[in-house]
């Protein structure tokens, strides 16, 4: 009898980085209390997610889904084996989390000047000035940061973005002291076969092991780019529980590939993820009935 064939990667963990609670409401008009919001997390910790982006410290008035951020992560309940990263784009926004408790930040530049301008209202060279500050900051009072690059494949203001732009930013993050660096598909234009080309050029600079994937599902690319990322070595990817998401900054970008769609096909595969897909299920119908609408995860739909 032939033995069927087994993908190169079986058995292996990924780390899933769950943004629902943050990518996934920040773009949302009625967003949900902040009850909503602790329960959430804490539904998503109960599933297995270990590591859960919580929210941001940025402009309320650009951002008012995240304006409760403080509190969220104040009535949290102790979770020790879970890390919460928050998004900070400033010196406040890492004062704020410090207060709040926060252990971990994550900090967002961009690939192209275009959503720099209207994201952070600088460009990319005045990010990283800004950005080196609170990197130093953070790391010298003993916090993890993670780094973010928006539109690592298409910028909706100025088209197609130069792979090696994306990897200058990487190499930055990881020289600035960044234990990982997140690649962002804002506007989920990318396609698989970009996906392996951008990862092999990082690849000639940083260890993949160093990268994570978050991929929007704007064009219904995300699980095949999720493939292809897995084939080129990543093992961290973040994703949204129900597919929430969206960016305000990145008009028509859907959300974020759903978490539930990806711990389904990494079942599929043969690799662990330490989450539990039911609990997850019920998380993502959860969070869709207290927005009021259908989930964007198909395995949601299918399990539901
Ligand atoms: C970066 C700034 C602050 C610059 O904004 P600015 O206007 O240049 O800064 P400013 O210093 O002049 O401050 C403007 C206002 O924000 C306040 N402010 C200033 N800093 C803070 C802070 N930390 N916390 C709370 N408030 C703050 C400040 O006090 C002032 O208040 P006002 O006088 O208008 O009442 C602003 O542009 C901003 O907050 N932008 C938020 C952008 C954002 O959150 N975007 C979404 C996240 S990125 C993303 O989704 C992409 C990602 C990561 O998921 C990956 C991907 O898919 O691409």
């Amino acid at each position: 009898m032939i033995a069927p064939a087994r993908p190169a990667f079986s058995s292996d963990s990924v780390r899933l980085v769950e943004v629902g609670p943050r990518d996934g409401l920040q773009n949302e008009k009625s967003y949900p209390a902040t009850d909503v919001k602790i329960e959430l997390i804490t539904r998503l910790a109960a599933a297995g997610m270990a590591t859960i982006e919580a929210g941001s410290f940025v402009s309320p008035r650009r951002v008012p889904a995240m304006a409760d951020t403080g509190d969220v992560m104040r009535r949290l309940p102790i979770m020790p084996d879970v890390s919460l990263p928050v998004l900070v784009p400033n010196m406040r926004g890492l004062e704020q989390a410090m207060l709040a408790g926060c252990r971990e930040i994550a900090v967002f530049l961009s690939a192209s000047e275009g959503f720099s301008q209207r994201n952070i209202q600088c460009s990319i060279q005045e990010s990283r000035a800004r950005y080196i500050d609170v990197i130093d900051a953070a790391l010298v009072a003993g916090l993890r940061v993670r780094g973010y690059i928006s539109c690592v494949v298409r910028c909706p203001y100025d088209g197609d973005v130069p792979i090696d732009k994306v990897v200058q930013v990487a190499q930055w993050l990881l020289e600035r002291g960044c234990y990982e660096v997140s690649l962002g598909d804002t506007i989920g234009a990318g396609t698989p076969a970009h996906i392996r080309a951008l990862l092999q050029a990082c690849a000639a600079t940083m260890p993949v092991t160093q990268l994570a994937g978050h991929f929007h599902d704007t064009y219904g690319m995300a699980v095949a780019n999720v493939v292809a990322a897995l084939e080129s070595g990543v093992r961290v990817f973040d994703t949204s529980v129900a597919g929430l998401g969206g960016c305000p900054y990145a008009k028509g970008a859907s959300g974020n590939v759903a978490s539930e769609d990806v711990v389904y096909l990494l079942r599929g595969l043969g690799m662990q993820t330490g989450v539990d897909l039911p609990a997850l299920v019920e998380t993502g119908a959860f969070i869709s009935q207290a927005l009021g609408r259908a989930t964007a995860s198909a395995v949601g739909r299918a399990l539901s």
